[in-house]
C-alpha cells in the first residue's frame, strides 16, 4: 500500500469545503515549505551565513537570540502572512501582530526551539499552535489550550518530522527526499499509558519542590522504592526531541518551577510551547498538566508567561499530580509511605 502524504491527508480533511478547515490546511502546507527552507539553514551548521544578516541581541523573553531564530521567526511569519492568518504572535516579537484583517485563524509560534543546541548538532525545531482569530489581537492570544484547532512540531533532527494534530488524533508525517514531500509514518500515536522513562534536568534538584524530589526520589530508588521497578532517564534538553521520543515511546517529562531567579513558573512559555504539546499529548491519549493543573485550562494573562510542564504517559502525569497535590502524605512519607507506599507503582 502506498503511503498517504500529507498533501492527500490536506485534500481530505478539506473535502467537506469548511472554510476554516481550508485556512488551517493552507498554513500547514505553508509551515511545511518554511520548515524545509529552516531545514536547509539548520544542516549547514556553522557553515550557514544565510541568516547572518538578520541578527538580533535578545527576544521577548530576554534569553539571548541566535541568527536561526530570528531567520526561523522570518520564515514562518512569511508563510502564515502567505496562508491568510490574521494574528500571529512569536517568541521572538514582543508583542503579537495583525497580518491580515480577514484572516479568521491566529498562529502562536516558538520558530526554533532548542536553540541552546544548535551549535552541539542536536535535534531543534518549530512548535506552533493554531488558535481561532478574535477581533483584538490581545484576546486572540488570552484563549486557553483548549481553544486550539490545530498544533503541532516540525523536529530538525536525524529525519526532517511533523507532529500533528487537528483534533482528531495525533499523527507524525516524516520528509521523504526521495519523494520530496512529508508522507504518513505514523497515522495514529497512542501513547502507552504506564512509562518507565522520565526527563527532567536534574540539575536544578536542589532548587525543586518537594513534590518533584520525592517522585524523582522515587523513580531513582528503582525496585529498592515504593515504586517498585526500575526508572529510565533522558535529557535531551530540547522540548522537540523529548516530546517526539515520548509520543513514539511513551515516558514523562517535567519541567517544574523552582526556586532560581526567573524560574518560579518554571522556564517553558504556556501560549507557544505548552498548549500546542498539551494538544499533541492529549490527543495522543497522553495527559499534560503544570503539576496539578490541566495545561489546556490555563487561562493566559501575558503573552510570553512561563508555565511548569509535565507530560507524557496519562497513568505517570496524574501519579504526579497526587506527588504535588498530597503534601501531608509527603511530609509523612517515610514511615508511612515507603515501601507499604501510597505512592507504589
Ligand atoms: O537548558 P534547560 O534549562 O535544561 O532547558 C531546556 C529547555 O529549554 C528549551 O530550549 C526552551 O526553548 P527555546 O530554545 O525556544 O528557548 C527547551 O527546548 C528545553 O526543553
Ligand atoms: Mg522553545
Ligand atoms: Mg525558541
Amino acid at each position: 500500500m502506498q503511503a498517504r502524504t500529507l498533501d492527500a491527508y490536506l485534500n481530505t480533511f478539506t473535502s467537506h469545503r469548511d472554510p476554516v478547515r481550508i485556512q488551517i490546511a493552507a498554513v500547514i502546507r505553508a509551515f511545511a515549505d518554511a520548515a524545509l527552507q529552516v531545514r536547509k539553514s539548520v544542516n549547514e551548521g556553522a557553515l550557514g551565513a544565510a541568516f547572518a544578516e538578520e541578527r538580533s541581541s535578545n527576544n521577548a523573553g530576554g534569553d539571548t537570540q541566535k541568527d536561526l531564530d530570528v531567520y526561523a521567526d522570518n520564515r514562518f511569519i512569511d508563510a502564515a502572512r502567505r496562508a491568510g492568518v490574521g494574528h500571529y504572535a512569536s517568541e521572538e516579537l514582543a508583542n503579537p501582530v495583525e497580518l491580515s484583517q480577514q484572516g479568521k485563524l491566529a498562529v502562536a509560534i516558538d520558530p526554533l526551539d532548542g536553540s541552546s543546541n544548535i551549535d552541539t548538532n542536536v535535534s531543534i525545531g518549530t512548535i506552533f499552535s493554531i488558535l481561532p482569530r478574535l477581533e483584538a489581537v490581545g484576546d486572540t492570544f488570552s484563549q486557553p489550550g483548549r481553544n486550539q484547532l490545530a498544533a503541532g512540531f516540525f523536529i530538525y533532527g536525524p529525519q526532517l518530522a511533523l507532529a500533528l494534530t487537528k483534533l482528531n488524533g495525533t499523527r507524525i508525517y516524516v520528509f521523504s527526499s526521495r519523494l520530496g514531500t512529508f508522507v504518513e509514518a505514523y497515522p495514529s500515536i497512542a501513547i502507552p499509558r504506564l512509562s518507565t522513562e522520565f526527563a527532567v534536568n536534574a540539575s536544578n534538584y536542589r532548587h525543586w519542590d518537594e513534590a518533584i524530589r520525592l517522585y524523582v526520589d522515587d523513580c531513582l530508588a528503582g525496585t529498592d522504592g515504593p515504586r517498585d521497578r526500575d526508572f529510565n532517564m533522558r535529557w535531551i534538553a530540547s522540548l522537540v526531541a523529548d516530546a517526539y521520543r515520548i509520543l513514539i515511546r511513551g515516558g514523562v517529562f517535567l519541567y517544574p518551577r523552582d526556586n532560581r531567579k526567573g524560574y518560579s513558573q518554571g522556564r517553558l512559555r504556556l501560549v507557544y510551547e505548552a498548549n500546542p504539546m498539551a494538544l499533541l499529548m492529549e490527543q495522543a491519549g497522553g495527559h499534560a498538566t503544570d503539576g496539578l493543573t490541566s495545561i489546556l485550562d490555563l487561562v493566559p494573562t501575558d503573552l510570553h508567561q512561563r508555565t511548569p510542564l509535565v507530560f507524557g504517559s496519562r497513568k505517570e502525569v496524574e501519579k504526579i499530580k497526587r506527588y504535588h497535590g498530597e503534601p501531608s502524605a509527603i511530609g509523612n512519607r517515610h514511615p508511612l509511605f515507603g515501601n507499604r507506599g501510597l505512592f507504589r507503582a
